[in-house]
C-alpha cells in the first residue's frame, strides 16, 4: 500500500508534489520520489526514507516544471533497504516514461521472462513496478507503432496492461512531452482518486491514493478513478477518460478501511472514519452478547489506527473511554515497518502506558486488527505492568489468517498469529484475559452500509478468496519459501541517512 500522486498544474508542482506526500507518508515509510517534467526532460530525485529526509532543499530546486508524480514506498517485493527500488521508475523508450505504482503484481515473474525473452526488454531491479512499467512501454510502443501518440493509443496501451497483468494496480505515469496517466485495475483493489482546482490559468488536476491529499492541498475531489478505467491529462490540462478493461467490477480492498487509509480519507466514496465508528458500534454489539458476563471498567485505544472504532465501542457500551497509551509521536506505523525485531522494538518506543489508567482496573483494550499480534503481545504485557486486573481485547477486524498477494507485506502464512489458531489459543498467546474479533460480515457491512453502491470487496486476507482467480496453492507456497529464503535481504534495516539517494537532476 504505498502512496502515488500525480499533478498536471499551472506553476511549479515540487512543494505541491512534497506536500502531497506527506499527507501520503502514512502508507509507506522505506522510500521516497518524485520526477517533475519540463518540456521533455525529467527530473529525478528519490531514495531511502521519509519525504522529509529525502529531500533537501537543493533537490527541491532541481525538481523544475508545472508536471510530476510522487511515491512513498512500502514494499512488497524485492528489498525496503534497496534504493534502486525506490520509486518512480523510469524508462528512455518509447517517449520517456516514469511510473509510480501502488499495489502488487501476482504474475510479475511471468511477465519478466516475456519482456526479457518476448518484448527484449531488461529489468533490472526485483521490483515489480519496474516489471508493470516496461509492460506499460512495450504496449505504447506498440498502439504508437502506426500512429502518433494521442490519447486513444494511451488507453489501448493501458488496455494492453490490464490484458498482460495480474493482481492490484493503482498507477500514476507521465509521458514526457505529453501529459500524465492514471490507472487502476480492473478490480480497483487498490484506491485512486482525482480532483481539481481552478486557477486564473485553468484547471489543475490532482491524483491521488488518498483524498486527503486533496483536502490539504486545496482540490476539490471529483471522484474515484473507476476500476479497469484510464484517465490522462496533458501537458495543457485537457482531460481525457476512457474504460480500458474488457471487463471490470468494483472491489475495493477491505484492509484500507480497517487500517491502511487515514481515517480523513474518503475511498471510492465512503468515508474511512465512518467506517471506523461502525466497526465500533457492531462490535459493541458482539460484546454486549458475549461478553455480558465480564465487568469492563475502562475502554482504551491502541493509538492511532484503533481510536474512532473504541471510540464508538464504548459510547455503545456505556462504558468510559480513556486514553491509556501515549504515542511517541516520532515514531510511524510499526506494521509497515521491515522486520519483526525493529517492528517489536518499535512498540515499545511507540507507545507507554500510564498506571493511573490501569491499576487495579478491567480494562477493554480496542485496536483495528491484529495481524502478526506484534502490537497486541506487547500492549497486554505493557497493560499488565501497568497495573490492570483483566486485560480484555478487541479487534476491529476478523483474524487475518491468509497472506495478503496484492499490496501488504504479509506473504506468508507462519507470519500471522491467527494461522492455525483458534481465538482462545491467540487470546493465550498474546496474554489476554478475554479476546474478541469483528464477525467478517459485520465488518463487511460496517463499510457498505456508508455506500450501498459498493458492495463487493477485496478480503483475502480474511477469508482466502483471491478475487483475480490466479493466485493458486503453489504459488503462495512459492511466494513463503522465496520469503523465507530471502528474508535477510528483505529486512534488513538501513540508516536513512547513509548517502543512499539517487540524483538523477544534479
Ligand atoms: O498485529 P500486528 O502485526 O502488530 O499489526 C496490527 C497493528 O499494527 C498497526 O498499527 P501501526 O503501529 O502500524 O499503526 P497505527 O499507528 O496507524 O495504529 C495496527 O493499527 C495494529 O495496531
Ligand atoms: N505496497 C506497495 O504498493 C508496493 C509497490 C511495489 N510492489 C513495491 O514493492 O515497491
Ligand atoms: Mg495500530
Amino acid at each position: 500500500m504505498c502512496g502515488i500522486l500525480g499533478i498536471v498544474a499551472k506553476s511549479p508542482a515540487n512543494q505541491l508534489l512534497y506536500d502531497g506526500l506527506l499527507m501520503l507518508q502514512h502508507r509507506g515509510q522505506d522510500a521516497s520520489g518524485i520526477v517533475t517534467a519540463q518540456g521533455n526532460t525529467f527530473h529525478m530525485h528519490k531514495g531511502l526514507g521519509l519525504v522529509r529526509d529525502v529531500f533537501r532543499t537543493r533537490n527541491m530546486r532541481a525538481l523544475t516544471g508545472n508536471m510530476g508524480i510522487g511515491h512513498v514506498r512500502y514494499p512488497t517485493v524485492g528489498s525496503a533497504a534497496s534504493p534502486a527500488e525506490a520509486q518512480p521508475f523510469y524508462v528512455n523508450s518509447p517517449f520517456g516514461i516514469v511510473l509510480s505504482h501502488n499495489g502488487n503484481l501476482t504474475n510479475a515473474e511471468q511477465l519478466n521472462h516475456e519482456l526479457f525473452r518476448t518484448d527484449l526488454r531488461h529489468v533490472n531491479t526485483n521490483s515489480d513496478s519496474e516489471v508493470l512499467l516496461n509492460v506499460l512501454a512495450h504496449e505504447l510502443q506498440e498502439s504508437t507503432r502506426n500512429c502518433q501518440l494521442d490519447p486513444e493509443a494511451i488507453f489501448s496501451a493501458v488496455a494492453g496492461v490490464h490484458r498482460r497483468c495480474k493482481g492490484a494496480y493503482a498507477v500514476v505515469a507521465m509521458i514526457a512531452g505529453y501529459g500524465l496517466l492514471a490507472f487502476r485495475d480492473p478490480y480497483g483493489i487498490r484506491p485512486l482518486v482525482f480532483g481539481t482546482a481552478e486557477n486564473e490559468m485553468g484547471d489543475e488536476y490532482l491524483v491521488a491514493s488518498e483524498s486527503v491529499a486533496l483536502d490539504t492541498l486545496g482540490f476539490r475531489l471529483i471522484r474515484d478513478v473507476g476500476p479497469g478505467e484510464a484517465i490522462f491529462i496533458d501537458e495543457n490540462g485537457n482531460f481525457y477518460n476512457k474504460q480500458c478493461a474488457q471487463s471490470s467490477s468494483l472491489n475495493p480492498c477491505i484492509f484500507e478501511y480497517v487500517y491502511l487509509a487515514r481515517p480523513d480519507s474518503v475511498i471510492d466514496g465512503i468515508s474511512v472514519y465512518e467506517t471506523r465508528l461502525n466497526m465500533g458500534e457492531y462490535l459493541a454489539d458482539k460484546i454486549k452478547k458475549s461478553m455480558s458476563h465480564l465487568n469492563i471498567d475502562v475502554v482504551i485505544p491502541i493509538p492511532d489506527s484503533g481510536r474512532p472504532c473504541a471510540l464508538q465501542l464504548a459510547n455503545c457500551l456505556g462504558v468510559n473511554f480513556r486514553e491509556g497509551f501515549v504515542k511517541n509521536r516520532y515514531v510511524g506505523r510499526t506494521f509497515i515497518m521491515p522486520g519483526q525485531q525493529q517492528r517489536r522494538k518499535s512498540v515499545r518506543q511507540k507507545l507507554n502506558a500510564m498506571s493511573i489508567e490501569f491499576r487495579g482496573k478491567n480494562v477493554l483494550l480496542v485496536d483495528d486488527s491484529i495481524v502478526r499480534g506484534t502490537t497486541s503481545r506487547e500492549i497486554v504485557q505493557m497493560a499488565r505492568e501497568a497495573g490492570a486486573n483483566k486485560i480484555y481485547f478487541a479487534s476491529a477486524a476478523p483474524p487475518v489468517r491468509y497472506p495478503n498477494v496484492y499490496g501488504i507485506d504479509m506473504p506468508t502464512r507462519q507470519e500471522l498469529i491467527a494461522t492455525d489458531r483458534d481465538t482462545d489459543e491467540i487470546c493465550a498467546e498474546i496474554d489476554a484475559d478475554y479476546l474478541i474479533f469483528q464477525d467478517p460480515d459485520a465488518l463487511n457491512h460496517a463499510v457498505s452500509v456508508v455506500s450501498p453502491a459498493v458492495n463487493k470487496f477485496e478480503t483475502s486476507c480474511f477469508d482466502g478468496i483471491y478475487i483475480t482467480g490466479d493466485v493458486t496453492p503453489g504459488y503462495l507456497n512459492s511466494l513463503e519459501f522465496q520469503r523465507n529464503s530471502s528474508q535477510l535481504s528483505h529486512y534488513t534495516r538501513y540508516n536513512t541517512q547513509l548517502d543512499l539517494s539517487l540524483v538523477f537532476s544534479e
